[in-house]
């Protein structure tokens, strides 16, 4: 399978050429950058240790017609450009673009009228378990406990709350049959007062090489649970979109996330 890596010089690109050169199945055949980019036309071993005997150089998206899968982990800002030459070249697109606005999440859906695309704010195994496991806590405890959701990442990190919050936060909402964005509250200072326990606050902390760390907090009086994920290594939503990439083809046009992916809905 021929796959396009956009955003292919960012922190998630390197990590997405690195997984793919260890998989048999995939081939990296475009690794774009943007077009004002200089490494436009220099080969990707100059950037990533890769040793696989197929490297293409760095390229600029919509050029070439090679790919039967393309991941993009870029900006928001790049998305409706990228949907465009992918609805318009009929080529799948995993996405993992965190910090869209509602219009852009609402072009992803109407892209997906036109073209299979996963989009998911996590692509690890252990966040999507997580995301059910809330789920069910806020079933059982929600109807008394408070829910706040901390997150923590990188200090280059751009969007806050994380993706990986907002998704959480909305699994939950859904679960409590409210909506979301009545009910959030992002950060405190001063004179708060009491805390309305039909909110759900959000905490973020950004600093050094954390590689993004969530937590779910179920507290009642009495007793409290706390679902914490943390991830190690950017290499654990590598590979979960290189999954998601091989899943997705000859796939019917469709909008998909990593549940449909593992077969857990
Ligand atoms: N869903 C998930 O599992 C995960 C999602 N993410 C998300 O993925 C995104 C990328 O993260 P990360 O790799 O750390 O970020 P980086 O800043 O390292 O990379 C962003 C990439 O996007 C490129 N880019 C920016 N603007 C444009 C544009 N207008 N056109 C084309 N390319 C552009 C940058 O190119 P240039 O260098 O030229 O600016 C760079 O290659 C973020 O939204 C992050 O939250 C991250 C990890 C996991
Ligand atoms: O920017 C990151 O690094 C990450 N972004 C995603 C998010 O916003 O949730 C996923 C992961 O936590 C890493």
């Amino acid at each position: 399978m021929n796959l396009a890596i956009l955003g292919a010089n960012g922190r998630m690109g390197r990590a997405l050429l690195e997984a793919a050169q260890s998989d048999n199945e995939l081939t990296v055949t475009l690794a774009c950058v943007r077009e004002s980019s200089s490494l436009v036309g220099q080969s990707v071993r100059q950037l990533v240790n890769v040793s696989a005997a197929q490297v293409p150089d760095f390229t600029v998206f919509g050029i070439s017609d090679n790919a039967d899968v393309v991941i993009d982990f870029t900006l928001p800002v790049a998305l409706q450009a990228h949907l465009d030459i992918c609805v318009k070249m009929q080529r799948p697109v995993v996405i993992g673009t965190t910090g869209l606005s509602d219009e852009q999440l609402s072009a992803i859906g109407a892209a997906a009228n036109h073209i299979p695309i996963v989009f998911a704010a996590n692509y690890s195994v252990g966040v999507t378990l997580m995301t059910k496991l809330c789920r069910m806590a806020a079933q059982t405890l929600g109807d008394t406990a408070d829910i706040e959701i901390i997150e923590a990442h990188h200090r280059f990190k751009r969007d806050a709350p994380s993706g990986t919050a907002m998704a959480i936060g909305e699994a939950i909402a859904d679960q409590l049959d409210i909506k979301l964005q009545d009910h959030a509250i992002y950060g405190r200072e001063g004179d708060t007062g009491e805390r309305n326990q039909r909110t759900i606050g959000f905490s973020t902390i950004r600093g050094g090489d954390i590689i993004g760390d969530h937590t779910a907090l179920f507290a009642d009086i009495g007793e409290r649970v706390e679902i914490t994920h943390k991830a190690s290594s950017r290499q654990t939503f590598a590979l979960g979109a290189l999954r998601a990439a091989k899943w997705l083809l000859n796939k019917p046009a469709g909008l998909y996330d990593m549940e449909d992916v593992l077969g857990l809905k």
